[in-house]
């Protein structure tokens, strides 16, 4: 534990009324004396004693977890995981809320960001308010969703299996994450020692048997041989360059989406919940409508996942033209879409390649970029291309809603947006927006 300053609030407890949720897993609440609190494990209305986590006396605003409380919400229930709750697992932050509260929640943050960044009322930007769950998450009271199928161990001194806690290294030894998905439950490796290790990632890949483990050695140690309860594929980081490494079976896992099998290398990046993939490139095909002989984007492509949908619909005629930072997602990406000859994949930053294709003019663009967002100079540039609609992927809203507002005023505006609880008992949620060009006379 590090020596707090003099003036350092931690540990200061207030009974507060708390007020509206805001962005990253917490709400806000004001002590007598007019400091800002953001607190969590708690819900908006609520009355409870907030000790700050975080925070001295010259700070903007304090941290805090709600530690008693003292006029429950509705919305409350027990959190059903025993690891969730003040100083605990830093993974889920709304284990308390009812999940109907839940997409609520990432709702209001939602508007709330639209509003603040980009000026746009829920109507404006063509969004009904709702955060739809993914298919199957609606279960009857107690039930969790088991949808996370990569999951990241944190792994301490002792070589027990943990989390890391909020904003810590420190590590929440746990028995069972209740988020994770049956296929990396099943492994057993939350039921070994892993001495040596800082971290063990294991992915259950959607709709093939593909299991990987990912190593992560701390300095010096030597691997473990792994012995799980499935048959799975390792890898390993080394620990001085960050590289990824194969130790034994396959480089990559086989996953599925819009009925084609997507190859994933070296633990790169393929969406968590076992619904995302093909909840969101259906929303983006509804809300793009390609038609045939359409030029497309597919920018921040990772393995191909929306170019390979955009080169079915766009026919021998048309072209789709993906981009990519990572040097091995693009050999994944045309690897699996190598039947298609109309589509190219291009390795690089979308902001330094794009300019460089000298493309001026497109039909469609799909970009979904990192939780950072495209940017100023990358959006002015889109807009440039005369694109009949954008799709925009976010997983964060308020990078969403920046960019929104760069949309603006380069002429774009959102013609309908959609929003997908992709993460349930986190504060994550997932975007969608369609943009089109402002009419002239509009
Ligand atoms: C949210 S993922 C989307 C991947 C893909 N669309 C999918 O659905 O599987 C973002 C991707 O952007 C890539 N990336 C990050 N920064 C980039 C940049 N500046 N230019 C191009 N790609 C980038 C990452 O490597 C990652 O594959």
């Amino acid at each position: 534990m590090q020596n707090a300053p003099e003036s350092s609030l931690v540990g200061q407890e207030y009974e507060v009324e708390v007020g509206p949720v805001a962005h990253g897993g917490h709400c806000i609440a004001r002590t007598e004396e007019g400091r800002v609190l953001f607190v969590r494990h708690t819900l908006p209305g609520e009355k409870v004693v907030a000790r700050v986590t975080e925070g001295e006396e010259s700070s903007r605003f304090l941290r805090a977890d709600a530690v008693r409380v003292l006029e429950p919400s509705k919305d409350r229930v027990e959190a059903p995981c025993p690891y969730a709750g003040p100083g605990k697992c830093g993974g889920c932050d709304w284990q308390h809320a009812k999940p109907g509260a839940q997409r609520r929640l990432k709702g209001e943050v939602i508007a709330e960001q639209l509003q603040r960044l980009a000026g746009l009322t829920p109507e404006e930007a063509g969004w009904d308010g709702t955060v739809m769950p993914a298919e199957g998450d609606k279960l009857p009271p107690g039930q969790v969703p088991q949808w996370r199928t990569r999951v990241q161990y944190a792994i301490d001194d002792a070589g027990h299996v943990g989390l890391r806690r909020h904003r810590s290294h420190e590590v929440e030894p746990i028995e069972h994450c209740m988020i994770a998905a049956q296929g990396v439950s099943e492994l057993g490796i939350e039921e070994r020692l892993w001495e040596g290790m800082a971290t063990v990632e294991a992915i259950a890949a959607s709709g093939s048997g593909d299991r990987q483990v990912i190593l992560t050695p701390r300095p010096g140690a030597r691997l473990p041989l792994v012995e799980l309860d499935k048959p799975v594929s390792v890898l390993r980081v080394d620990e001085k360059d960050g590289g990824v490494h194969r130790v034994h079976g396959r480089a990559f896992v086989r996953e599925r989406a819009d009925d084609r099998t997507h190859r994933v290398g070296n633990g790169g990046f393929w969406q968590v919940h076992p619904q995302a993939a093909d909840t969101l490139m259906r929303a983006v095909m509804q809300g793009l409508l390609p038609r045939k002989g359409d030029m497309a984007l597919d920018l921040y492509c990772g393995v191909g996942l929306f170019a390979g949908a955009l080169a079915d619909r766009v026919g021998d005629k048309g072209a789709v033209l993906g981009i990519e930072t990572s040097k091995r997602a693009v050999e994944d990406a045309r690897h699996n879409l190598q039947q298609f000859d109309r589509v190219r994949v291009e390795h690089g930053k979308v902001e330094a390649v794009l300019p460089r294709t000298g493309i001026d003019s497109v039909d469609l663009i799909v970009l979904d970029p990192p939780r950072a967002g495209a940017g100023k100079q990358t959006v002015r540039h889109l807009a440039g291309l005369g694109a009949r609609r954008i799709a925009y992927v976010a997983c964060d809203p308020a990078a969403l809603a920046r960019d929104l507002a760069y949309f603006a005023e380069a002429g774009y505006k959102p013609r309908t947006l959609r929003a997908f609880d992709l993460f349930p008992m986190t504060h994550h949620v997932e975007c969608v927006a369609i943009l089109e060009p402002v009419k002239k006379d509009a």
